[in-house]
């Protein structure tokens, strides 16, 4: 009987559901149903003692309150994002359900795309309790290295922060500003994520490792990236609502930028990136942005 589930079959819950299947037997479930080996229904995936959590982080909190009730199981959260509505962060919503000893967060550079063909990646669990990061670990299969972090909140802001970074790498592109301006922007994001992070308590070096700089440097530099692809969008002057239309799966940095906005306005962080992703999605012309930012 399997003992581990993934919830949510986007991108990221199949990926992770093919990876958790190579050494062991591992459900999935979703809203709609899926032609997938070993897709069960909700209920039969929540007597699992071990799932992973893969839906968008603005639907979270609702999902939490009308599908779970806590049985002692062990959650990896694999979404990356800050809830627009509240500017909490994931592991504040989640620690209204389930202790703090029974989660934990996934991290680093990792393409959907490249982990379902079973390309080597490497992957950061962080969590307030070693033993369930020690659990995981045998899951994973061997094209998959995993390291063990504390720092939650770190890799939480890494995760949520790269996503904003990758859409104004994305404008860049979309501008062509050139190879100069784009290592610029993505250096001067690191020290910007780094910033914010710091004033919430993330480590210093989580964002030199593979949950800041890795992801970081992943998705804002390849079209693989749904949040590079929505900057290149908005580069070319096309609605955000064309854009997400045609994108068709969630690119968590939108609503992100919206609650970094409001925290850094609120606890009086200086995020000039994340600010000028914000107005941009709110109608700035992306030339305008460029002005203010080298001039800022
Ligand atoms: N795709 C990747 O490469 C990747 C990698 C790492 C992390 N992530 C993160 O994983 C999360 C999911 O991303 P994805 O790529 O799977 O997105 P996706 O758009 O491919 O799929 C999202 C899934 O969530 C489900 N969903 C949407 N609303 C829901 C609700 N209210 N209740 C239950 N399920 C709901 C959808 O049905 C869909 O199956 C995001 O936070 C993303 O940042 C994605
Ligand atoms: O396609 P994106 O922009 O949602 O990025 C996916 C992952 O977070 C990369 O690690």
């Amino acid at each position: 009987m399997a003992n581990i589930a993934v919830i949510g079959a986007g991108k990221w819950g199949q990926a992770l559901h093919y990876a958790l299947s190579q050494k062991q037997e591992c459900l999935i479930t979703s809203r709609t149903k899926r032609d997938i080996k070993n897709f069960v229904d909700l209920n039969t995936a929540m007597q699992c003692e071990y799932l992973v959590i893969a839906i968008p982080a603005q639907q979270i909190r609702q999902w939490l309150k009308e599908n779970f009730s806590f049985k002692n199981q062990k959650v990896l959260v694999a979404s990356k994002g800050i809830e627009a509505s509240s500017g909490k962060f994931l592991n504040e919503i989640y620690e209204e359900f389930i202790p703090r000893e029974n989660l934990g967060f996934i991290s680093g550079p990792s393409f959907a795309a490249e982990v379902i063909q079973g390309l080597p990646c490497a992957l950061v669990i962080n969590s307030l309790n070693k033993s369930l990061f020690d659990e995981y670990e045998k899951f994973f299969p061997n094209f998959i290295k995993t390291y063990y972090s504390d720092d939650v909140i770190g890799a939480e802001i890494c995760g949520a922060y790269k996503n904003v970074l990758a859409i104004a790498s994305g404008i860049c592109e979309g501008l062509n500003l050139g190879n100069n301006a784009r290592a610029s922007l993505i250096s001067r994001g690191l020290v910007e994520m780094q910033r914010f992070g710091s004033h919430f308590g993330a480590k210093m070096e989580t964002f030199i490792g593979l949950s800041g700089a890795g992801d970081l440097f992943l998705t804002a530099s390849s079209e693989l990236s749904r949040n590079f692809r929505v900057g290149l969008g908005l580069a070319k002057n096309r609605t955000l609502e064309e854009i997400l239309e045609e994108l068709g799966e969630v690119a968590e940095g939108v609503k992100t930028s919206y609650a970094i906005n409001s925290l850094s306005q609120e606890h009086q962080i200086y995020t000039p990136i994340a600010n000028e992703v914000f107005s941009i999605l709110q109608g700035k012309n992306p030339i305008d942005s460029l002005k203010d930012l080298l001039r800022s």
